[in-house]
C-alpha cells in the first residue's frame, strides 16, 4: 500500500487542514499519516484561535514517521512560523523526503492569517526549493510574484517568475478568478491548463488542501506531475459538484462522494 504524509494544521471542523488531507488520502486508497504543526479552532465561518505546537514536537513527530513508515509522498500545508519551517526543512533534508507537494497556505478564505508575516523569507528560500510542486491560489501567487493577477496572461507571467526564482514546478489555482475554474501548471518552461466548469457551489472550504493532497496521492502511486494534477483536478471537481451543504458559512466538500453515491 502506498503511504502519504501530511504536514499541516488541524481544522477541528473537518473541512480543511489535516482532516481534509486524511479524508482525501483515504478516498484514494492511500495509507495516510500526519504531522501536526498547529491546532486551529475554526469552522465554516472563520478561524477563531490558533495554538502553535512547539518546533521540537513537530520535529519529534517527523522523526517518528521517517524512522518507521517512510512516506512515498509528502504534502505540506499550514506551517505557521519560522521555527516550525526550520524544523521541517531540517528533517525533510535529513530523511531525503521525495515527492513533496507544498500548498503555500497563507490566508484562509475567511481572511484569517495562517502564516506569520516574518517567516515568508524562510518559506520562500528554504522550504519552497524542497518541493516537487507548489500550489498557490491567486492571492498567494500575487504575494510570491509581486504581480497583480486578473487575467490568464497575468497567471502565466506570475507562474514564470515564481518558477524561475525557486527553480521548480508550480500550479496556480484559478478558484479565485472568474469564468471556468482554470489551473495553470508551469514546469520546465512549459505550460498546461487544467480546466473545468465553475460549479455554482459556495461551499469550497478546504479545496486547496484537498487538491494538493490528491496530487501527492498521484505522485505516491508513481504518476508524473502532469498526470497527478489531472487526476486531482477531476477528483476536486467531483467533490465540489457533490454539493454537500453543512454549516452556516463556507461549507466543506464531500471527500467521499464516490462512496456516498454508491459507486
Ligand atoms: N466553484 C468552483 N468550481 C470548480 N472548481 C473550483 C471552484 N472553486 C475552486 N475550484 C478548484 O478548486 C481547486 C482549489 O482552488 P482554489 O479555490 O483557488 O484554492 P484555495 O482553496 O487554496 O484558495 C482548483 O482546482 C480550482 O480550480
Ligand atoms: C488548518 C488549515 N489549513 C489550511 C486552511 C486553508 O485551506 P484551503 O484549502 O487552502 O483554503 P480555504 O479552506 O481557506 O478555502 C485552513 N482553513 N485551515
Amino acid at each position: 500500500m502506498k503511504k502519504v504524509l501530511t504536514i499541516a494544521g488541524s481544522d477541528c471542523s473537518g473541512g480543511a487542514g489535516i482532516q481534509a488531507d486524511i479524508k482525501t488520502m483515504s478516498a484514494h486508497g492511500i495509507y495516510a499519516m500526519s504531522v501536526i504543526t498547529a491546532l486551529t479552532a475554526q469552522n465554516t465561518m472563520g478561524v477563531y484561535e490558533i495554538f502553535k505546537l512547539p518546533k521540537e514536537f513537530v520535529a519529534r513527530q517527523l522523526d517518528c514517521i521517517f524512522t518507521d513508515i517512510s512516506p512515498d509522498a509528502v504534502k505540506i500545508g499550514m506551517v505557521l512560523s519560522a521555527d516550525i519551517i526550520e524544523a521541517i526543512v531540517y528533517k525533510l533534508k535529513k530523511y531525503n523526503a521525495k515527492n513533496i507537494v507544498l500548498d503555500t497556505v497563507m490566508v484562509s478564505t475567511s481572511n484569517d492569517m495562517l502564516i506569520d508575516g516574518n517567516s515568508m523569507k524562510q518559506f520562500m528560500e528554504e522550504l519552497m526549493p524542497l518541493a516537487s510542486l507548489i500550489t498557490p491560489n491567486v492571492p498567494e501567487a500575487e504575494v510570491l510574484s509581486g504581480i497583480e493577477i486578473k487575467t490568464s496572461k497575468d497567471v502565466i507571467a506570475a507562474a514564470t517568475l515564481i518558477s524561475k526564482r525557486y527553480k521548480g514546478a508550480i500550479l496556480i489555482k484559478g478558484g479565485h478568478l472568474h469564468g471556468n475554474a482554470k489551473d495553470l501548471l508551469y514546469r520546465n518552461g512549459e505550460i498546461k491548463w487544467f480546466e473545468s466548469e465553475r460549479i455554482n457551489n459556495p461551499n469550497t472550504h478546504g479545496t486547496g488542501c484537498t487538491l494538493s493532497s490528491a496530487i501527492a496521492c498521484g505522485l505516491a502511486k508513481g504518476y508524473n506531475i502532469e498526470q497527478s494534477v489531472k487526476e486531482a483536478k477531476d477528483y476536486i471537481t467531483g467533490a465540489i459538484r457533490a454539493g454537500l451543504n453543512l454549516g452556516k458559512g463556507n461549507g466543506p466538500l464531500n471527500h467521499c462522494y464516490e462512496v456516498s453515491s454508491g459507486r
